[in-house]
């Protein structure tokens, strides 16, 4: 069974810090630079990751019941995303507080997308993991460590984010410069969560040399997160998932069959306005983005599923064989008809071929009997003719004979005279 679900967005507004605190909107800016945006929900900068987190339940109790699901904060360098996601309190760590209410065993994989190269978190070797893609995109190789609580997932989660590329930038001390994904498999099902690296205006960091180089790719790798999330919001035909690493893992979370939430994190000081606005169209676009939740079916599951789905089918079989058996008894009484009428006509039949018989023995009887009188009559006639031709001949000598002396008598009275 299936349900159509959009990408739920919320926005949570960074809390301003102390410095910074100068540069925020006055009343009359923002009067007169006033736009509106509509969202699931919006955090504003008083509100704890504690509230945030109220928006990540509903995804959790899916994945409990068997559906993937996909949390995903997003916004420019500084906005807050590791505040929210990774860090002590944080989504990541709730989540799993939430998950280890009741006990389970749970698959972790920790990887980075670092300039386009899937970095493995718990395995500082494995430095460009390849992407499998089948069903689903899986990274090949990829460590799996196996958490069964809380405290071990913990251990897990502090040497990943031990192991993920930092750097300093203007716009953040401690800038994330990779995607982070932590994927947590459950059954069939996956959680993933992802920590994306900030965007950010070159221009505004100054980045140089190998910043600069990571500012690029992070940039190259949002910007086809923007092209994939744009086209699914508008139902093109086509999705260019496969133009980076991060959309291609990300493929099932966005148009696919998990549940997912993008959590878009905003300045709001007045020099980040534009960025800000941004990534708020970024998340009104994600919210046009509707998913078809599946749930996914674990092995006993599955065979629970397939001996239904056998009785189902050895049910209707066996309702098949009865309505057979009826369809058969009517045609054996068909057949029986048939058979009867056929024996009769078979009787009639034989009748007629002795009455046809007797009367071509009669006719022929018959004909030989006709035959054999023709055959008399011809004769006699024959002896009659023969008879007459012999008369008639006599006659004819007779008559010559007759003629001849009449002849030769007027012969003589001719000459006396
Ligand atoms: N809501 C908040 N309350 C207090 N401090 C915050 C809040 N949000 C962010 N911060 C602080 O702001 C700084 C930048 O935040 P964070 O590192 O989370 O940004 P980011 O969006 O992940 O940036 P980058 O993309 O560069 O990694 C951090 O020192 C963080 O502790």
């Amino acid at each position: 069974m299936s349900t159509q679900a959009k990408i739920s967005t919320v926005v949570r507004i960074r809390n301003q810090l102390e410095p910074e605190l100068p540069f925020i909107f006055s009343e009359q800016e923002i009067e007169s630079q006033r736009l509106t945006f509509a969202f699931d929900r919006v955090y504003g900068p008083a509100s704890q990751s504690t509230d945030v987190f109220q928006s990540v339940v509903p995804l959790l109790e899916q994945f409990n019941a068997g559906f993937s699901a996909t949390i995903c904060a997003y916004g420019q360098s500084g906005s807050g995303k590791s505040f929210t996601m990774i860090e002590s309190g944080g989504i990541v760590f709730q989540t799993v507080q939430y998950l280890f209410q009741s006990p389970k065993e749970l698959q972790i994989q920790c990887v980075e997308i670092y300039n386009e190269q899937i970095r493995d978190l718990l395995d500082v070797t494995k430095t460009d993991l390849r992407l499998l893609e089948t069903k689903t995109c899986v990274i090949e190789n990829a460590t799996n460590a196996v958490v069964t609580s809380h405290s071990e997932f913990n251990t897990v989660l502090s040497t990943s984010i031990k192991n993920r590329a930092v750097g300093c930038t203007n716009l953040n001390l401690q800038s994330s410069r990779s995607h982070l994904l932590i994927i947590i498999t459950m059954n069939k099902q996956q959680l993933t969560l992802v920590d994306l690296a900030g965007s950010e205006r070159v221009s505004k960091t100054q980045a140089q040399n190998n910043t600069l180089v990571q500012a690029n790719s992070i940039n190259s790798s949002l910007l086809v997160l923007g092209r994939v999330i744009s086209a699914l919001a508008h139902k093109e035909p086509f999705v260019p998932f496969r133009d980076s690493k991060l959309t291609r893992i990300l493929r099932n979370s966005l148009g696919g069959s998990a549940s997912s939430l993008v959590i878009t994190c905003v300045s709001s000081l007045k020099e980040h306005l534009d960025e800000s606005i941004q990534s708020m169209r970024f998340a009104i676009r994600c919210g046009m983005v509707v998913n078809v939740l599946k749930r996914q079916i674990t092995k006993s599951e599955k065979e629970d599923e397939n001996v239904t789905v056998l009785k189902e089918e050895n049910n209707s079989l066996k309702d098949a064989n009865t309505q057979m058996k009826e369809e058969l008894a009517l045609k054996d009484a068909e057949i029986r008809d048939l058979r009867d009428i056929n024996e009769a006509q078979d009787e009639k039949y034989q009748k007629l071929k002795h009455t046809y018989m007797q009367l071509t023995k009669e006719i022929l009887h018959k004909n030989k009997e006709r035959d054999a009188e023709l055959k008399q009559a011809y004769q006699l006639i024959a002896a009659q003719q023969t008879r007459y031709d012999e008369e008639m001949k006599s006659i004819s000598k007779n008559l010559l004979k007759l003629t001849q002396s009449g002849f030769a008598t007027e012969l003589e009275q001719d000459s006396d005279e």
